[in-house]
This record gives C-alpha cells, sequence and structure tokens, in this order.
C-alpha cells in the first residue's frame, strides 16, 4: 500500500485568472508536490496559461478530462504533450480505442519534444456523483463495481493510472495491484466543505486507503492562508504514516 512518504499531493488552481493561478502556485510552493490546471484555467489561458504557471517550477497536472472518437481525443492530445506536463487526463468511458490512441499520442508528441512523457490517467466514476446519479445515467452499480470495470479497462489499454475517490482506492489496489497511479479528488480535512463533492476522504484517510495522488482545491484556495492550509494538509496525509 502507498505510505505517506510516497502519497503525492497537488493542488487545484481551478480559477479563470491567471494572476491568481500563479500567486496560488507561488504561496503554496513549498507544501505541495504538482498544481492541477483544469478546464476553466486552460479554456480560458490555454498552452501559453499552462507555460506562464510552468515558471513557478512546480509539476503540472493538465486535467482536460478528454472524451471524444480516438481520432479527436489523440488529435487534443497531441496538441499539449509537448508542454512537459506531468499528468493527463481522459474519461475511461470513452472506451478502450480513445485510451490506446491517448497514450499513443502522448507517448510520440513528448518524444518527439524531448520532454517527459505525460502520464495519461483515465476518470473513472466523478467524485461528485454517488449510486443514484449511475442509475440516471444509465450506467450499471454498484458504483465501486463500475469504478473497477472502468479501472480495469484504463489499465488493460495502456494508461498509467485512474480516477476516483479514495473511498474506492483500497478496492482498486487489491484489484489493479500497487503498480498503477491512483489519483484521488474529492479530499477534504475535516475543517473544509464538501461543496459539490460527495465521496469525501480526508487527507489521512486518502493515504491509509492507498491513493498516490492526492487532489486538493478548494481547502487550500477558498482558505484565508492557502500555504498553511497546505502545510495543514499535509500534515494529515504525514500522520497517516
Ligand atoms: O479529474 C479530476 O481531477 C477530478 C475527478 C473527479 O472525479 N473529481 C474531481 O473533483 N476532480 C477534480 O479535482 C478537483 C477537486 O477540487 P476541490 O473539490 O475544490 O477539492 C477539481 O479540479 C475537479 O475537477
Amino acid at each position: 500500500m502507498t505510505t505517506a512518504h510516497t502519497a503525492q499531493l497537488y493542488c487545484a488552481l481551478d480559477t479563470v485568472d491567471l494572476a491568481q493561478a500563479r500567486l496560488w502556485a507561488g504561496q503554496i510552493a513549498g507544501h505541495v508536490d504538482g498544481v492541477k490546471l483544469g478546464l476553466e484555467f486552460f479554456l480560458a489561458h490555454g498552452p501559453a496559461g499552462v507555460r506562464a504557471i510552468q515558471t513557478v517550477g512546480l509539476p503540472i497536472f493538465l486535467d482536460l478530462k478528454l472524451h471524444d472518437i480516438p481520432n479527436t481525443v489523440a488529435g487534443a492530445v497531441r496538441a499539449v504533450a509537448g508542454l512537459g506536463v506531468a499528468v493527463m487526463t481522459v474519461h475511461a468511458s470513452g472506451g478502450a480505442a480513445m485510451m490506446r490512441a491517448a497514450v499513443e499520442a502522448a507517448e510520440t508528441t513528448a518524444k518527439a519534444a524531448g520532454v517527459p512523457v505525460p502520464k495519461v490517467v483515465g476518470v473513472t466514476v466523478l467524485t461528485s456523483l454517488a449510486d443514484d446519479d449511475l442509475q440516471q445515467t444509465g450506467q450499471s452499480g454498484p458504483l465501486p463495481d463500475q469504478v473497477v470495470r472502468l479501472a480495469q479497462l484504463a489499465v488493460q489499454n495502456g494508461l498509467a493510472g485512474v480516477v476516483s475517490s479514495a473511498k474506492e482506492a483500497a478496492l482498486l489496489r487489491s484489484k489493479l495491484g500497487a503498480a498503477p497511479l491512483l489519483v484521488v479528488p474529492g479530499i477534504r480535512p475535516t475543517w473544509a466543505e464538501a461543496g459539490d463533492q460527495k465521496r469525501i476522504v480526508t487527507p489521512g484517510e486518502a493515504v491509509r486507503l492507498g491513493g498516490s495522488l492526492l487532489v486538493v482545491g478548494r481547502p487550500i484556495t477558498e482558505a484565508r492562508d492557502p500555504a498553511d492550509a497546505a502545510r495543514r494538509v499535509r500534515a494529515d496525509m504525514m500522520a497517516a504514516a
């Protein structure tokens, strides 16, 4: 099982304000392993925005959650995989061929650009969803079964890991083994609000359950002192060692 020593902490910089994202990144730089830039930021600022945040010196997780036909996803991956980002996301529900196309595009593009190959990870069931949401969208539950089904498909088709709630992390470790990256958002320290997240877990518990990359956004970015909030999240992770 992953320990607190190897579990990483990435902060989600969810904003359209480039100056704000850069400020947060600078404030928390000594307390996190990397930062995540998502759709909100990327649609506003594109590759230039990613490069601007890279100047802070932290690894970047580019979370675009791609989900389209294989040719289109491969093209989208080719457009960004030369940026030198550490991790990228696609939706595992896009299917086997789409995931293989994403991995191949990431490898060839990064190698041609002379940058490290981004780890492509597959989103299973969003942490904002619960069992009744799955039923509404026609997916077979129970929810952990759907997470495992999509995670196995992702790993079998070359993805470096998967995204799920830490609630499913121990189950995923037992099914997938130690190698795949388990990215776990929906992290809520006891002092933070759940907001739109439904499957939430504390930082310490996420580490104990086997999460390897914890994504924490608003509990850090909306705190009065983001650096102190990041430090407290890290302390909770370390206490789980
Ligand atoms: O792929 C993700 O990062 C992701 C998947 C998921 O199932 N749930 C989820 O919350 N996320 C992302 O993780 C971050 C969580 O942010 P907070 O809820 O503010 O901590 C957001 O940027 C989400 O887009």
